[in-house]
């Protein structure tokens, strides 16, 4: 099985070197693996495509120190030329996260091939229509979000007026019911929503900051991984 039959978004960190506080993005990696988490982003507005070659290796390098080479997916957002790089330097990666002003899915797909990880997200609103609008088989999730504002990332769910839109509970619940492909949620997601978010059926949370800031990031993530598990645990 291909890691994108195998595909797990139950817990996904999404991390760069600017959200480490300046401790290594590999380091805090290893701890989320051990944790258990299952599906790694590297994604950064600041690297250049070398530092982003050389993240991404350092991050394959991590997953397969832990064992996790064919567990563990690993993609990176936003940027096609780099994945293409890094496969060509001989670097494990797995796929890449597009938003709607990316690179278009299909366009990814065809470059990355049938066995690639290609998720994306847009806003839930338009999400509705978008769902019924497209042909969602080239991909494999959808990403949705904020739960609410987050200074990771300022202009998520942000109006030309300025104004942000956040989700509320009943919208997620919406979404993860209509939508014919997985959903994973963000954005200023925190332990505490974890109960909650299990609840309206999307197939998992992704983090940055709860992560990458958190004083023990090891902690942090163990946390995250055994909330989400103990609300998600069939009770049968
Ligand atoms: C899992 C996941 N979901 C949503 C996003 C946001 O993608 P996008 O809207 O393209 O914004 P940027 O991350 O590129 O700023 C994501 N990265 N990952
Ligand atoms: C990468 C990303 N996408 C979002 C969306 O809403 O689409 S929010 C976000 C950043 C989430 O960071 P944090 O966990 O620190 O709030
Ligand atoms: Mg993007």
């Amino acid at each position: 099985m291909n890691m994108r039959e195998k595909l797990d978004i139950s817990a996904y960190l999404v991390i760069g070197p600017e959200n480490t506080k300046g401790r290594s993005v590999a380091a805090i990696i290893t701890d989320a693996i051990e944790a258990g988490f299952t599906c790694i982003q590297i994604r950064s507005k600041v690297a250049s495509a070398r530092e982003l070659i050389q993240l991404t290796k350092e991050a394959a390098d991590a997953i397969k120190t832990a064992g996790k080479s064919d567990d563990v997916a690993l993609l990176v957002n936003d940027r096609l030329d780099v994945i293409l790089a890094a496969r060509h330097m001989g670097v494990k990666v797995d796929g890449i996260h597009v938003g709607q002003s990316d690179i278009p899915y299909d366009v990814c797909r065809k470059h990355l091939g049938e066995d690639a990880i290609v998720g994306v997200s847009a806003r839930t609103e338009a999400l509705l229509e978008y769902i019924q609008t497209v042909d969602v088989q080239p991909i494999d999730y959808f990403g949705v979000g904020p739960l609410r504002e987050t200074a990771t990332k300022p202009d998520c769910g942000q109006l030309q007026d300025g104004s942000v839109i956040t989700r509320s509970l009943s919208d997620i619940a919406e979404v993860a019911s209509v939508s014919p492909i997985p959903v994973v949620l963000g954005g200023g997601v925190k332990l505490d929503d974890l109960p909650a978010l299990a609840k309206t059926g999307v197939h998992g949370f992704f983090v940055v900051s709860a992560v990458t800031e958190a004083k023990d990031p090891k902690q942090a993530a163990t946390e995250l991984v055994d909330m989400w598990q103990r609300n998600t645990e069939r009770e049968d």
